[in-house]
């Protein structure tokens, strides 16, 4: 049987769809009595028809219909809210799952092309001090197929409009390297031929710093840009805003992301999200700078989205300037990262945290 149903543990043993390979596919066809060949066809109708219902498949046999609806499930999350950005067309899904549990995904429209950002667990336990996700401690990872779902959700809604996804970040909530087998089944589901023919390079996975597994990942020799979520310049402050620091300090990180680059070629980013009073002074830029010299990376910085919960001060624009300057005269690549869906509420996590609020 496939790795995915040894995964999902607590549930009725249905197969995903969603979280198999096409050679997957072939082998549980065959499981179950019915030609492998059929695969083919089931995956055009998933990936390239993107039909939300078995009974859709209409050059299917209704006998493997029958099996499929009995044995397997195709769509597993129902769509709770979908908010839409006036300001620039970012749209928030919040989507339950089959257990009940819920998670977010947005979709950003930009003018080169239409990303979707992917949760990877429901919640977070990695305590970092500034993010939503984290507030409710980790409820479970993701399986591949709930992952691939959220892109799906997304894809069909820009079916619409006869667009297509063009990249994806796994950015949502969640901390996709502890999620490991799963993030990197989904990476490999997406960029299928036979899928949704993603490029490796259009794919980021974010990590708060998860040494072990970064390393692992470089052996992987894959062409995704892998993010690390830097957010400041030495260990005193890092482990105050992020637990995770003082398992794995920024020098040992930094030789880690060495490492990834090294082994495949790929420029590191970094986010920092500034922070007003807390990682965001000028000698703080140089501090980081100095960290960051010779290794070949680019900075984004976020002016850092507002937790109630939290109370952390924004640094103010012309701040967040100068310390972009201050980045670039040392010749560190660095953008501001644009905010996106302003008016549709929320960082990261807080669409969750409100929606299990008013349901409890
Ligand atoms: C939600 S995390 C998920 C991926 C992974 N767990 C990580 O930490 O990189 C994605 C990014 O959002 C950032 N983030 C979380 N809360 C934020 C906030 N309140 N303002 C700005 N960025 C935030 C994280 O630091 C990280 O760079
Ligand atoms: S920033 Fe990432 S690792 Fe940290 S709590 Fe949020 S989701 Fe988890």
């Amino acid at each position: 049987m496939t790795e995915q149903n040894t995964q999902s543990k607590g549930r009725e043993p249905w197969i995903h769809l969603y979280g198999l390979t096409l050679a997957e596919l072939r082998t549980w066809l065959e499981e179950q009595g019915e030609p492998g060949y059929r695969a083919a066809q089931l995956f055009d109708w998933m990936y390239k028809k993107r039909v939300t219902s078995v009974d859709a498949m209409t050059n299917l046999p209704k006998a493997l219909r029958n099996v499929i609806r009995e044995r397997a499930r195709l769509v597993t999350m129902e769509e709770l809210t979908r908010q839409v950005s006036k300001k620039d067309g970012t749209t928030k899904f919040l989507f339950r799952l089959f257990d009940g549990a819920t998670v977010e995904t947005v979709l950003m429209r930009h003018s080169y092309g239409n990303s979707v950002c992917v949760s990877s667990q429901v919640g977070c336990h990695m305590g970092c001090q500034f993010c939503a996700s984290t507030l409710g401690g980790l409820v479970r990872n993701l399986e591949a197929g709930e992952m691939v779902e959220q892109v799906l959700a997304c894809q069909r809604m820009l079916d619409q409009e006869g667009q297509r996804v063009s990249s994806v970040v796994v950015m949502g909530s969640g901390e996709p390297l502890e999620n490991y087998g799963a993030t990197l089944r989904f990476i490999r589901l997406i960029t299928a031929d036979e899928g949704l023919r993603i490029g490796q390079r259009h794919i980021t996975v974010s990590t708060s710093g998860m040494v072990p597994a970064i390393r692992k990942l470089a052996e992987e020799r894959l062409q995704i840009t892998l993010a690390v979520s830097l957010h400041a310049p030495n260990d005193e402050v890092r482990s105050r805003l992020m637990p995770i620091n003082r398992a794995y300090p920024i020098a040992v990180l930094l030789e880690a992301c060495r490492e990834y680059w090294e082994k495949t070629g790929r420029r590191l980013t970094f986010e920092y999200a500034l922070i007003g009073g807390i990682n965001d002074r000028l000698d703080q830029a140089d501090e980081l700078a100095d960290r960051l010299r010779g290794l070949p990376c680019h900075v984004n910085l976020i002016p850092v989205n507002y937790v109630p919960e939290r109370r952390f001060d924004r640094t103010p624009r012309r701040q967040v300037e100068a310390f972009r300057e201050r980045l670039e005269r040392h010749g560190i690549s660095c953008t501001v990262r644009r905010e996106m869906g302003a008016d549709i509420a929320a960082a990261c996590g807080q669409l969750r945290a409100g929606y299990e609020l008013t349901e409890a």
